[in-house]
């Protein structure tokens, strides 16, 4: 690896912990990011990055699990109060909160494309001293938003490898596309954007992950354990009526609800793979003497493969459909999100993993882990990208953590930031050598 990477990087690092730490303060769930990508939209503009914003990166009806108007309208406005920076958000206005930088060198040679995503989970944020987030004074401000899965880590990580391959332009070639996405959590983000065509032109693509069990040190150049998955809500709407005096003119939307989720959760699996079910909300009723005439759930399946999925899927929705009849009640099924599973193209996996044996803070480089894995809406970007001809990865590093993803005591060392900007850097310095003589 190249000395003067390394010296860039490290110079960096204090910035990439005041840079993360903000991003984690100001916590923005999916397709509301509006402060974040216009602090994002702004430092790669000062750099000299050529942006595409919003619509031009996101088609709008491939946008899954958008918030409702109102929310989208008063979380701008909370943006702005917390200091968004005002000119970039009329691009992102709507829930259009996606960019994409690119850097033309100039000189022939590929497109590489790297993509980060920018959301929180909703899930408030532990409030102790033990919590260093909270101790050091940057939890989560925003009440049911936090990030605990590490994007304000990927975001910072973009943000940080922008600069190094702007500083060190003159040694790249081909061109250089940063993806930044929004909405990863719940797949609702990626399809929007490989839709848009965002990385129709990419000859080398990865995403990227911290964390995720990977012990600190290790990197997994080719993740391809991830799940395809579909999540939809389902609203159940009944007839309210007197529990005491007439229940027979009720319809209860609460019990379809609970039978429909025991009857969820015990779907029978499928031999081709892995499959998962989970009811994660379950809302229903509106007082004690009342048959309760609406009920809501928000579910999501998973599967191996797209065809295990998809079975699981059909049987979810047969279960769904046989306790509405049960109960005499009507019911809605809404998609909220959906990712593929997606393999790494071999010779591109064998590059990174060659490229990361240079680099010193990576112990242990793999191709890939067996690891039960979540899933990641990346895959249908890195499907558009082996639909064109190119080649597609998913990289995880790993690092140290407080406590699991999704979990409110979450929390990474940041130095995996800096040994994530030199791998993915030192890929783009070195694409001139791909393929490699065995
Ligand atoms: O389905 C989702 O909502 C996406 C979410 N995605 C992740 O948590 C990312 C993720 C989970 N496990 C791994 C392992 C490796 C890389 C990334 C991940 C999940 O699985 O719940």
């Amino acid at each position: 690896m190249s000395c003067e990477l390394s010296q860039q990087v490290s110079a960096l690092a204090p910035i990439l912990t005041a840079w993360r730490r903000d991003l984690h303060q100001y916590a923005e769930s999916g397709w509301l990011e509006f402060r974040t990508a216009s602090k994002v939209a702004d430092t790669l503009s000062q750099l000299g990055y050529h942006l595409q914003l919003g619509r031009e990166v996101i088609k709008a009806d491939a946008r899954m699990g958008l918030p409702p108007e109102a929310v989208l309208r008063e979380q701008e406005q909370r943006a702005l109060a917390q200091g968004a920076v005002a000119r970039w958000l009329p691009a992102f206005s709507g829930g259009f909160t996606g960019i994409v930088a690119t850097l033309s060198t100039g000189r022939p040679g590929p497109v590489v494309g790297f993509r980060v995503d920018m959301d929180a989970l909703d899930l408030n944020e532990q409030q102790d001293d033990q919590h260093r987030p909270f101790r050091d004074g940057f939890a989560s401000c925003n009440p049911g938003m936090m990030h605990a899965c590490g994007h304000d880590g990927h975001t910072t990580i973009g943000i940080g490898l922008a600069q190094v391959l702007m500083a060190m332009r003159d040694q790249l070639c081909g061109t250089i596309k940063l993806i930044f996405q929004p909405a990863e959590e719940g797949t609702r983000g990626a399809k929007s954007m490989a839709e848009a065509g965002v990385v129709d032109d990419v000859d080398f693509f990865t995403a990227i992950h911290i964390g995720t069990g990977v012990p600190a040190g290790h990197l997994v150049c080719g993740n391809d354990t991830f799940m395809a998955t579909t999540k939809f809500d389902v609203t159940f709407t009944g007839v309210a009526a007197h529990a005491g005096g007439k229940p027979e003119e009720g319809r209860n939307a609460l019990l379809a609800a609970a039978q429909a989720a025991l009857g969820l959760h015990s779907l029978p699996r499928h031999s081709a793979g892995a499959s998962r079910i989970n009811v994660g909300v379950l809302q229903a009723g509106s007082g004690r003497n009342v048959v309760p005439s609406q009920a809501a759930m928000k579910v999501e399946t998973r599967g191996a493969t797209n065809a295990v999925n998809e079975f699981i899927f059909q049987q979810a929705m047969n279960v769904v459909a046989g306790a509405a009849a049960m109960h005499g009640v009507t019911h809605e099924v809404t998609l909220m999100g959906a990712a593929q599973s997606s393999k790494p193209s071999a010779p591109w996996v064998r590059f990174i993993h060659r490229q990361a044996e240079a680099i010193p803070e990576l112990v242990q480089v793999v191709d890939r882990q067996d690891a039960a894995a979540g899933s990641e809406d990346a895959t249908y970007l890195m499907e558009r990208v082996k639909a064109h001809g190119g080649l597609a990865s998913y990289m995880v590093f790993g690092c140290d953590l407080s406590a699991g993803h999704h979990n409110e005591r979450f929390d990474f060392d940041e130095s995996v930031m800096a040994v994530a900007i030199k791998t993915l850097a030192t890929l783009a310095l070195n694409i001139r050598d791909f393929p490699e003589e065995a």
